[in-house]
């Protein structure tokens, strides 16, 4: 910008003295721009550019007296400093400036000059105006890029909190979250929504035979023949350690229990990454005075029931 508003002054107006106010910016940009590019200093590099424009706006105002619409250039003070420094500093900056041209403005009502309109003041409002626009088109795409990496990155937070690493299945918290909701949604999903709480039968001798990281991968290939078997609606989260739950919508407790028994035949006739292993479930269903711990608790007695009963079961508490 200064190179192009220097060949101006230089040429058009024949101003050696503008010219050189001007070459001095270009010089000073590129000398701060090659030394951010050396030292990676973002906040001194800052500290120079602003200080540098800020003094150059100065003395080129004082130099024409505040003629030829050269209070313009103060404008992008504002822009530049609370950009580059921050809210406190953009402040000090713009007051500093606009302090500078409400002087000058002043010695000139007492000077009372006569009014002027030159190609030099048209030239200072196209410079200035073009020198805003490319600022704030350059403000927006920053401000739009970093809002769209916080999105981005919100999601991934958000992915992360609802999800268990081993399995990629919702996680307690998510789970709660997802019964809570639905338990508030309406009547009928409430009183017709049933749960099952399924438990790898001996997996405490699964990791003691086959090892700890085998035992992950038999939990990891559980989560996904049970993913596989689930409604789009239902939720299945992992419970914790080698405990799963799914919940089931618009399902009474009947239909709950035949499906509870399909998936532990399935699991019975199929192995999981080579290992034979068999779950025992707990299968319940909500009543309109539940709430989650009175629903998971039952919940819990069914499945306590199936293991007691010799595991690779399913154990019925109708409410
Ligand atoms: N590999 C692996 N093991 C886990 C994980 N979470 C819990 N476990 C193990 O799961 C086993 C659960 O053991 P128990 O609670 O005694 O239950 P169990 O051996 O399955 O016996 P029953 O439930 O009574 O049939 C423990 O040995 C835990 O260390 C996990 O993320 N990965």
């Amino acid at each position: 910008m200064f190179t192009t508003v220097a060949a101006i002054n230089f040429i058009v107006f024949s101003s050696i003295e503008l010219g050189l106010l001007d070459s001095v910016g270009t010089i000073l940009s590129l000398g701060i721009y090659a030394w951010f590019r050396k030292t990676g200093n973002v906040a001194l590099a800052s500290w120079m550019i602003t200080t540098a424009f800020t003094a150059l706006v100065m003395y080129f105002i004082f130099m024409v007296n505040g003629t030829a619409n050269s209070f313009m250039w103060a404008i992008l003070i504002p822009p530049i400093s609370y950009f580059l420094l921050g809210k406190n500093w953009g402040t000090v900056f713009s007051a500093i400036i606009f302090g500078f041209c409400c002087y000058i403005a002043y010695q000139l009502y007492d000077s009372q000059p006569a009014v002027e309109y030159s190609l030099g003041s048209f030239l200072n409002i196209v410079e200035v105006s073009v020198a805003l626009l490319l600022m704030f088109r350059f403000y927006e795409g920053t401000r739009s890029d970093a809002y769209q990496e916080l999105s981005y990155q919100n999601q991934k937070i958000q992915l992360l909190a609802e999800t268990d690493k081993l399995t990629g299945l919702f996680n307690r918290e998510k789970f709660d979250q997802y019964l809570i909701n639905l338990m508030s949604s309406n009547d009928r999903s409430k009183t017709s929504l049933s749960l099952l709480l399924l438990d790898v039968d001996h997996f405490k001798q699964i990791n003691d035979s086959k090892g700890h990281l085998e035992g992950d991968k038999i939990l990891k290939g559980l989560a996904e023949v049970l993913q596989s078997k689930i409604r789009p609606n239902d939720l299945l989260a992992r419970w914790g350690g080698e405990e799963f739950v799914v919940v089931l919508p618009d399902t009474q407790v009947d239909n709950a229990k035949d499906f509870a028994e399909r998936l532990r035949a399935h699991v019975e006739q199929n192995t999981i990454v080579g290992v034979n292993v068999s779950v025992s479930i707990g299968v319940t269903q909500l009543t309109a005075h539940d709430n989650i711990d009175a629903l998971l608790s039952r919940a819990d007695k069914a499945l306590y029931k199936a293991k007691h009963k010799g595991r690779n079961r399913i154990e019925v508490i109708s409410p």
